[in-house]
């Protein structure tokens, strides 16, 4: 199958980076910073970045990687380096052949550093591009929310292998999507999945584990026959994207059922899965650009199971401009057969706001 040493390595290295994110999610100490942007980012970032980077440079050393972080912070603070790197020489998978397949060790904290920092592609539509996002969610990963580890190849621009480890998912598919699961979540017992899909081959997800990887198992989006009945999920954050906007567009769909808020592509998880049916990211501000990291895994999964994902406006993501969706504008998620009717909705309710 084309693709399959690829999907392999992302499958194992995201297994390998969410040892070491649920490590810091269960200490008191996520040695948080601010970055620029206001954002924040956590010892947990700069360690499953550097992990999985090494990671992919070891089984193909010549595919770029646009990746979140950067190891400018570590580099400024020796301490904080030195939690990242115990951190990271402390995460390594049970099973020996798959700790091997995805490069073994990182050999120092000066390759961590290096490792950190090969994440700086400039993104594009041409060649082999790894996009990363190695917390997506951290605002969740902080509060005790859902987060996730997400890892896709991009092949000239298209989003073609995507991977998303989510330590606080249940594994059981079935489990109800209530709002307990996106707000009030745990990695403990029955909890932690890793999706897997490839263009043209399906979606998978399995339990997260700590070494082998699981058998896999086919994951579909839910028929939908009526929309009114859909269960939406949307961000947490209402700056990240427009909860007002979302609810209109809902009654206008007809429907009744409350949202689900849930941090990072967990969103695209969850629907990809059948538990929960659209995913609404309505822009709240005219300036910001989602980042390709924040989507391209979560497209592919969502694809795969038969959905389809624009912008708010019903064009096509375009991946290969860059680190951002600069031409694109929101996001909407949902099941091939219902997207153009819920893009009919989303244009209404944005005509409706124009000044
Ligand atoms: N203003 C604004 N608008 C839209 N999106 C933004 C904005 N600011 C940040 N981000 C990005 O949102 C990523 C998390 O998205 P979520 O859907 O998980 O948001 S939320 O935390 O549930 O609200 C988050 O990803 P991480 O930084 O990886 O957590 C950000 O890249
Ligand atoms: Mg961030
Ligand atoms: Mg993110
Ligand atoms: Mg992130």
């Amino acid at each position: 199958m084309a693709y399959e040493k690829e999907l392999e390595l992302a499958l194992l290295a995201v297994q390998r980076a969410a040892i070491l994110t649920k490590s810091v999610y269960s200490s008191h100490s996520k040695g948080t910073l601010t970055k620029t942007d206001s954002s924040p980012v956590t010892i947990g970032d700069f360690g499953a970045q550097a992990l999985i980077i090494a990671s992919i440079k070891s089984a193909f050393p010549n595919d770029e990687v646009v990746g979140e972080e950067d190891a400018d912070d570590l580099r400024a603070n020796p301490d904080l380096k030195n939690l990242v790197w115990d951190l990271v020489q402390q995460a390594k998978l049970s099973d020996p052949a798959a700790q091997d397949k995805i490069g073994g060790p990182i050999k120092s904290a000066d390759d961590m550093l290096k490792a950190l920092d090969g994440g700086a592609s400039e993104g594009g539509n041409k060649g082999r591009i790894w996009a990363l996002d190695p917390i997506d969610g951290t605002k969740g990963f902080l509060r005790g929310g859902q987060y996730a580890v997400c890892l896709a190849l991009m092949v000239d621009g298209v989003p073609t292998v995507g991977v998303i480890g989510c330590p606080n998912l249940p594994v059981d598919d079935k489990a109800p999507l209530d709002s307990k699961i996106g707000t009030d979540a745990d990695d403990k017992e029955g909890k932690g999945v890793l999706f897997g899909a490839v263009k043209g081959q399906g979606a998978t997800s399995r339990a997260l584990t700590d070494g082998k990887l699981e058998a896999p198992k086919t994951i579909t989006m839910s028929p939908l026959p009526d929309v009114a009945q859909a269960t939406f999920c949307e961000s947490v954050e209402a700056g990240h994207s427009s909860h007002g906007d979302q609810a209109d567009i809902a009654r206008k769909l007809g429907i009744t059922k409350a949202s689900v808020r849930m941090d990072s592509q967990a969103k695209y998880c969850s629907i990809a899965r059948g538990a929960g049916d659209l995913y609404l990211r309505l822009p709240t501000s005219k300036t910001y650009q989602e980042k390709i990291w924040d989507h391209a895994a979560g497209v592919v999964l969502v694809q795969e199971a038969g959905g389809e994902v624009t912008d708010a406006y019903g064009k096509q993501l375009n991946f290969g401009i860059g680190r951002t969706l600069k031409e694109n504008k929101g996001i909407v998620a949902a099941p091939k057969a219902v997207h153009a009717k819920v893009i009919e909705v989303v244009k209404e309710v944005l005509s409706a706001k124009k000044d």
